[in-house]
């Protein structure tokens, strides 16, 4: 069989070869030509797979999306090929979780404000979204959940509507599909009306798809008033409205959800679900395939102030670090996709362990309401 990959897809050597050949390619430019005799297609969110792809190709047997998103995806074209396709639900949920709490976190540090007093109102309460709350909630912070297609589909938890988001949260992080038909199309959720409906100076994180806010409405905001915002994902991307950049406070390429346990997962689930289609058993394990836990002897209270937290989060993952490389690259040819091509793979505070100076283990990470051994 042939296999033809993303070539940002992480262990599909380790995990495919069994199958057959495999070829790496670059997925933003994939061609028809190109995937014309594959019989197995695994593409991250950049693959546009469609008629146009795919219509020289009479033997495909499956596609993958190492992904959440599936808005790249035709999946009528599919279905109406019959042919399998797989996505990765939730694989990087934690990764986007812990970046946006990092994010706050630097924001409260920029700011000299406090977390602890700020209500922050999740769009979405999917996967990601809930791995946000879970972050908020070990830490006493208040959240609102705004989810109108799970409050409907009966979920127990409470949800409040658009207009109370709007009114009482300090901060708003969006955590959505792309979608742009039904009553709660989620294209441009956030325009121009509602920038000036936010609270003056709330908080906007975007870190789901660049079309959920009009980045053109965004962008005539902050110039006439400014406020907090982070971006990891833009309108046009992968080139970004250079104007907006320098405007925000934290700028990162779409890659909130690049945890190397995030993207090994999502290469993993495509694993499972390609060995379910073959008919075959699926023998690996992904644990054997990650880099051993790592260690780190740090002096911190059992209960890190803002501060030492903020130490804890910038040692795990600094975020400064991308936000700086972005700013020098956003408008380079290939800029935006070069810097995730090459993007270090940080790891999940589940693989962190933690040893104060005297030897004593560190309680802080089940405080943050991070899953993982805690040693
Ligand atoms: N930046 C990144 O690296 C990154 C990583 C992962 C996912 N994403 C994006 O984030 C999106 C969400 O991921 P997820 O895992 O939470 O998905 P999910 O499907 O688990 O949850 C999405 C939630 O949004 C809700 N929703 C849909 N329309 C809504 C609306 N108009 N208002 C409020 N809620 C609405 C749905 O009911 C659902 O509960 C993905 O579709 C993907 O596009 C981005
Ligand atoms: O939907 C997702 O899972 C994310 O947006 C994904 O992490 C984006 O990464 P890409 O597929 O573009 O490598």
């Amino acid at each position: 069989m042939k296999l033809v990959v993303d070539e940002n897809m992480p262990y599909v050597r380790e995990l495919f070869s069994d199958f057959g050949e495999i070829v790496s390619l670059n997925g933003r430019h994939m061609t028809a030509e190109q995937v014309a005799d594959a019989d197995v297609l695994l593409v991250r969110s950049v693959t546009k797979v469609n008629q146009a792809l795919l219509a020289q190709n009479s033997k495909l047997k499956f596609v993958g999306s190492a992904t959440i998103g599936t808005d790249h995806i035709d999946h009528d074209y599919l279905t109406s090929r019959d042919i399998p396709f797989a996505s990765a639900p939730g694989c990087n949920a934690t990764s986007v979780g812990e970046y946006v709490f990092n994010a706050l976190l630097e924001l409260a540090d920029k700011y000299q404000a406090s977390l602890a007093g700020k209500t922050v109102g999740i769009v979405g309460a999917g996967n990601t979204g809930s791995a946000v709350a879970k972050c908020l909630a070990a830490w006493g912070i208040n959240t609102l959940l705004y989810d109108p297609l799970l409050a409907q589909q009966g979920d127990p938890r409470e949800f409040v509507s658009f207009d109370t988001l709007l009114a009482e949260a300090d901060v708003i992080t969006l955590h959505v599909p792309i979608t742009h038909e039904g009553a709660f199309a989620t294209h441009h959720l956030i325009d121009a009306t509602v920038l000036e409906r936010m609270k003056p100076g709330c908080w906007l994180i975007n870190a789901c798809r660049g079309e959920v806010v009009d980045n053109l409405a965004l962008l005539n905001k902050l110039k006439t008033a400014p406020f907090p915002v982070v971006l990891d994902v833009w309108e046009g991307e992968p080139k970004p409205l250079a104007e907006l950049v320098p405007l925000v406070d934290i700028a990162t390429p779409h890659i909130a959800g690049y945890s190397l346990e995030g993207k090994a997962l999502g290469t993993f689930m495509l694993y499972q679900r390609l060995c379910e289609v073959m008919n075959t058993s699926a023998d690996k394990s992904l644990t054997a395939l990650l880099p051993a836990t790592w260690y780190q002897t740090l002096t911190l209270n059992q209960l890190p102030s803002a501060a030492e937290l903020l130490r804890l989060c910038r040692f795990v993952y600094d975020l400064r670090d991308d936000d700086r490389q972005f700013r020098k690259i956003h408008q380079i040819p290939d800029g935006f996709d070069n810097m995730r091509k090459n993007h270090r793979h940080r790891r999940e505070f589940s693989a962190l362990a933690l040893v104060n100076a005297d030897g004593s283990e560190v309680d802080c990470l089940s405080k943050l309401g991070f899953s993982g051994v805690i040693r």
